[in-house]
C-alpha cells in the first residue's frame, strides 16, 4: 500500500498549502449513490463559490491515467468497494493544493470511517459541515439506472453492491458527524431546484462579495489579457495589422 508523505505535513497544516488548514471552509456531501449529490454541487458551484472535489471523479482519473494503483482502483470501483483511504486522501490533499480557493465541497468523501480519520491526520481540516442527501433506495436505483454518462458502475449489478458498501461502510460515518451536530440533512426526492432552495440557505455565510467576484473575473481574463500584450510585443510597431 501507497503511503501518504508525512513530510507534507506540518502542525495540522499542509505544509505547501498557502492558507492553513483551520481557515479553509470545507463541506462534505455525502448521501447514497445516485441521491443527487453532483447535480447539486454543481449548482453550489455556481452560486457561492466553491471548488468541486468528487472523489469518485478524482479515482476514476487515476484508474484511466495507467498509474501503479490504476488497475487496483478500477476493480474496486467496478466491486462498488471502498478504495484504500491512502489513495483518496492523497489524491484530495494534490486536489487542494491545486487551487487557489478556501472553499472546498468534497462530494462522495469520507465514505469510510477510515477515509475520515486519514483526511483528518493528514490535513488537521474540520469540516464547517456535512450535508447529507437523503433519498430511497428504489429512486437512487431509477436514477442510476437513467443516468446515461457510460459508467462502468452503473449497470444493476455494481449499484447493488453500491448500496450494500453505503449501508455497511459510509452511514456509520454519517451516524459519526450525527455526534457533533454537524449533519443537514436533507430530502433528496424533490426535484432538483427544490433540493438546492433548501440547501442554499445553509451556504448564506459563503456569499461572495462584490470584491470576490471583480477577483475572480480579473483571474478569469488573465490569461486572456497576457496573450494579447505578449502578441503586442511581438507585433511590429505594437499593434496588429
Ligand atoms: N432531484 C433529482 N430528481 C431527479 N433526478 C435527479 C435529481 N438529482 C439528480 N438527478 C439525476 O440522477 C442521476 C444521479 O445524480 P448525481 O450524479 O447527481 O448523483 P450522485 O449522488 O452524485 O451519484 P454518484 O454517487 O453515483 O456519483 C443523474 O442522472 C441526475 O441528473
Ligand atoms: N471516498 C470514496 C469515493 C468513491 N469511491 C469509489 O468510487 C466509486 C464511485 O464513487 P461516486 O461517488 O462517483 O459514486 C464508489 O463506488 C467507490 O468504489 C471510494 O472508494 N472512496
Amino acid at each position: 500500500m501507497e503511503k501518504v508523505e508525512s513530510g507534507s505535513v506540518e502542525n495540522g497544516t499542509l505544509a505547501d498549502f498557502q492558507i492553513p488548514a483551520k481557515k479553509l471552509n470545507v463541506v462534505f456531501v455525502l448521501g447514497g449513490p445516485g441521491s443527487g449529490k453532483g447535480t447539486q454541487c454543481t449548482k453550489i458551484v455556481e452560486a457561492f463559490g466553491f471548488v468541486h472535489l468528487s472523489a469518485g471523479d478524482l479515482l476514476r482519473a487515476e484508474a484511466k491515467s495507467g498509474s501503479e494503483s490504476g488497475i487496483m482502483i478500477d476493480n474496486m470501483m467496478k466491486e462498488g468497494k471502498i478504495v484504500p483511504a491512502e489513495v483518496t486522501v492523497k489524491l484530495l490533499e494534490k486536489a487542494m493544493k491545486k487551487s487557489n480557493n478556501d472553499k472546498f465541497l468534497i462530494d462522495g468523501f469520507p465514505r469510510s470511517l477510515d477515509n475520515r480519520e486519514l483526511f483528518d491526520s493528514v490535513t488537521g481540516i474540520e469540516p464547517r459541515f456535512i450535508l447529507f442527501f437523503d433519498c430511497p433506495k428504489e429512486e437512487m436505483e431509477r436514477r442510476l439506472l437513467g443516468r446515461n454518462q457510460g459508467r462502468d458502475d452503473d449497470n444493476e449489478d455494481t449499484i447493488r453492491k453500491r448500496f450494500k458498501t453505503f449501508i455497511e461502510t459510509s452511514l456509520p460515518v454519517v451516524k459519526f458527524y450525527e455526534e457533533f451536530d454537524k449533519v443537514h440533512k436533507i430530502d433528496a426526492t424533490r426535484t432538483v431546484d427544490e433540493v438546492f432552495s433548501s440547501i442554499e440557505p445553509l451556504f448564506q455565510e459563503f456569499k461572495r462579495t462584490g470584491s470576490e467576484l471583480q477577483e475572480e473575473l480579473v483571474q478569469a481574463i488573465l490569461p486572456y489579457l497576457s496573450c494579447r500584450l505578449g502578441a503586442l510585443v511581438h507585433t511590429p510597431f505594437g499593434f496588429d495589422k
